[in-house]
């Protein structure tokens, strides 16, 4: 899509009504069908391209234009129902710097009064209003488009988390606010058992959760676990609450399921950083969140700030990196593994997603190919949570032109024109070349991985390289690397061949619980190599050790036992473990580490820009080695800064907030010129 502005009136008109056309098509299918086609994240591209374009061009905004409107209409088949308050939708914040500008709003629209801010999660459902006549429910509806909704009464009823009747004294008249979600596992479980039935899936719990509630048949919403968190009030006859937070209390005390995850906070600053800090923690909750509702915690100051015609001046949505985007599948190529498996990767048309662009998603295996029906061409929506590959999620169909084409496995090895045959009893194709090149370069690329030895500048392009040129034929003659074998490869400078060089030998110190990992043994994920090295804290301990000494440990079964002694027992790997040691890669790991005692014990550092010398993971490799730790965001706990070339918006607020700035040269000799 473009980003210019269109030199011409003519074109700009054209434009805005393409993007009028298609979002109204996109919001049908939504708010009403509950079966997007599109990916969130191009939705709101597309809204936020509108919104460009209508701020350039005031006059050209149209009274139907999606950005004057809440939301989508009311189904047929319900009752509609008038709000006595309108239901709102939320404007976005997409980074730190849309969250500073909504702070100055709020700041010059109440003159610089005090301040506080509540921060809740944004679960990710849909908006229920809930009318309480004394006490008792009288009516649920959804929000519709913020004047009218759905009368869903019947269905929320089924929803156990909704008190029929109030605990306490009330209001003749109430209404509570709240989003109707479907927990993860009850998406899941619904899922699996619609792909069972061959019924096609569904896209995510937020569509799942709205189609359950818009179901003409309550039996139907009731078998589906639908739960509500409240987080506020419509209609509010004779409260005496002052501020959001007493709102919140106040629900809580009436029965009401708040969620608890809401803090209050009088900066903006610690709203970034608490923010930021749930983009990682989310994952762990078992309901989708898809951002950070950040509201003013004085209800006279919400007052004071009023409304647009489409959301609250007083709130605003703090929306993580899109975990999900739409793209074209181009091709789909096969790689081999370390282990010899084929893994069908879909090359897809590059799309930003998560925060970085990708290019290629996992297919795992053949068969996960035919259930989703992917062919080359389709346009698909891919997913990625964490720090996991993405994946393709769903095909869109509607999109198929019939030009796609089908894909099986080859029958002979791309890499080295071995036989693949397909495993008995599992999914897999394997190439049944055992020395397959291919092997020892995706063990390597294993080897030095992020969760592994994670060795910086080390990707697959150069151990490619490295294993073309012959300069390693297993993962110790890393190790024996020098700078002057490593300038020679192809696209690399005597700066990169130093600073790979550099993170090689950063990396002996990783650990034996990196280390276990990274060799590659059957079975041996992060989590037991981990506990492996815990608990034997020396690799000689732990290759003596019998399949029983391993199988009394907690999380290790008889499969990895099995494995692990299997794999202490070949040569080969006596072979290697000698050249590792030789090297001086470390073989032992502390029982339990102890930060205290430690130069920086208690100090945390935040690294921003190119060091001369230093990759990003190595200084923070450094600090830890020496007690500190490394956060990524500037607050007022950050006692450094490390900052480096074309250092950015972390500089500009260490230098705001007073806090240490240190060059590399002062982080080595803080190090104790390490
Ligand atoms: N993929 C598509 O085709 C498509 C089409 C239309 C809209 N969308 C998506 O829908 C979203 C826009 O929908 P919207 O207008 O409902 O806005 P929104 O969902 O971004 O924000 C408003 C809603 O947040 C919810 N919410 C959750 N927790 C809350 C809390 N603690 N406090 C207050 N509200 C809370 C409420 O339901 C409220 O109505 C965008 O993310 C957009 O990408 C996607
Ligand atoms: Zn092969």
């Amino acid at each position: 899509m473009q980003t210019a502005i269109p030199s011409t009136r003519e074109e700009t008109v054209r434009e805005m009504e393409e993007l009028r056309r298609l979002l109204h098509y996109h919001s049908h299918r939504y708010y009403v069908l509950d079966a997007p086609e599109i990916a969130d994240a191009e939705f709101d591209r597309l809204y936020q391209r509108l919104v460009k374009l209508e701020q350039a061009y005031p006059d050209l905004i149209t009274a139907d234009s999606p950005t004057q409107r809440v939301g989508g209409t009311p189904a047929e088949g319900f009752e509609r129902v008038a709000h006595s308050v309108p239901m709102l939708s939320l404007a976005n914040a997409f980074s730190a710097e849309d969250l500073l500008a909504f702070d100055t709003r709020v700041k010059s629209g109440l003159d610089g009064e005090p301040l506080e801010y509540v921060v809740e999660l944004k679960i990710d459902g849909l908006a229920i209003n809930l009318v309480y006549e004394a006490g008792r429910l009288l009516r649920a509806a959804t929000r519709g488009d913020g004047t009218e909704g759905e009368d869903v009464t019947t269905n929320v009823r089924t929803i156990k988390a909704v008190p029929l009747v109030l605990n306490c004294q009330v209001p003749p008249v109430m209404e509570v606010r709240g989003e109707a979600y479907m927990p993860r596992p009850a998406f899941d479980r619904l899922n699996e058992e619609r792909l069972q039935a061959g019924e096609a899936l569904l896209a995510n719990p937020r569509n799942a959760a709205a189609g359950s509630l818009r179901q003409l048949d309550p039996k139907v919403t009731a078998a589906r676990t639908l739960d509500i968190f409240v987080y506020g009030m419509g209609a509010r006859e004779e409260l005496t609450v002052g501020t959001h937070e007493q709102t919140l209390r106040f629900l809580q005390e009436l029965g009401f399921k708040v969620n608890p995850h809401f803090k209050v906070f009088k900066t903006i600053e610690e709203v970034i950083d608490h923010c930021e800090s749930w983009a990682e923690k989310r994952v762990d909750l078992p309901y989708d969140i898809d951002g950070l509702v950040i509201k003013v915690n004085s209800l006279a100051g919400q007052r004071r700030l009023g409304s647009t015609a489409k959301d609250p001046r007083w709130a605003i949505a703090f929306k993580f990196p899109a975990e999900q985007a739409t793209t074209i599948v181009e091709d789909i190529v096969v790689r081999v593994g370390r282990t010899g498996v084929l893994t069908p990767t879909a090359v897809l048309r590059p799309v930003r997603l998560a925060g970085s662009t990708v290019s290629r998603a996992t297919l795992h295996n053949e068969d996960y190919i035919r259930e989703k029906d992917i062919k080359i061409g389709d346009t698909v929506i891919i997913h990625k949570a964490g720090e996991i590959i993405p994946e393709v999620i769903s095909v869109v169909f509607s999109r198929r032109t019939g030009e796609e084409q089908s894909f099986t496995i080859p029958e002979i090895c791309p890499e080295c024109g071995s036989l693949v045959l397909r495993i008995p009893g599992e999914s897999a194709h394997k190439c049944i070349n055992s020395a397959c090149p291919a092997q020892l370069r995706e063990g390597i690329i294993h080897f030095v991985s992020r969760d592994a030895m994670n060795i910086d500048g080390l990707g697959q392009a150069v151990v490619t390289s490295l294993v073309d040129a012959g300069l390693i034929a297993d993962a110790a003659d890393l190790y024996t690397l020098t700078a002057e074998q490593v300038v020679k490869l192809e696209r690399m400078g005597p700066k990169s061949a130093q600073n790979l060089i550099n993170a090689i030998a950063v990396s002996k110190q990783a650990g034996l619980s990196r280390l276990l990992f990274g060799l590659g043994i059957r079975f041996v994920g992060a989590k037991a190599a981990a506990t492996l090295a815990r608990h034997f804290g020396d690799i000689d301990l732990l290759r003596q050790a019998a399949e029983e000494d391993l199988t009394a440990l907690d999380e290790i079964g008889p499969r990895i036992a099995e494995s692990v002694v299997e794999y202490f027992a070949r040569p080969e790997t006596e072979q290697l473990l000698t050249k590792l040691a030789a090297a001086g890669v470390k073989l032992t790991e502390e029982k339990r580490r102890t930060t205290e005692g430690l130069p920086l014990s208690g100090k945390t550092f935040v690294l921003t820009g190119t060091l001369p010398t230093l990759t990003r993971s190595d200084a923070a490799a450094l600090i830890e080695s020496k007690g500190g730790k490394v956060a990524s965001s500037v607050s007022k706990k950050t006692d450094y800064v490390v900052a480096g070339e074309e250092a950015g918006s972390k500089l500009d607020k260490a230098q705001q907030l007073g806090i240490t700035v240190l060059n590399e040269q002062e982080l080595q000799h803080l190090l104790g010129g390490a």
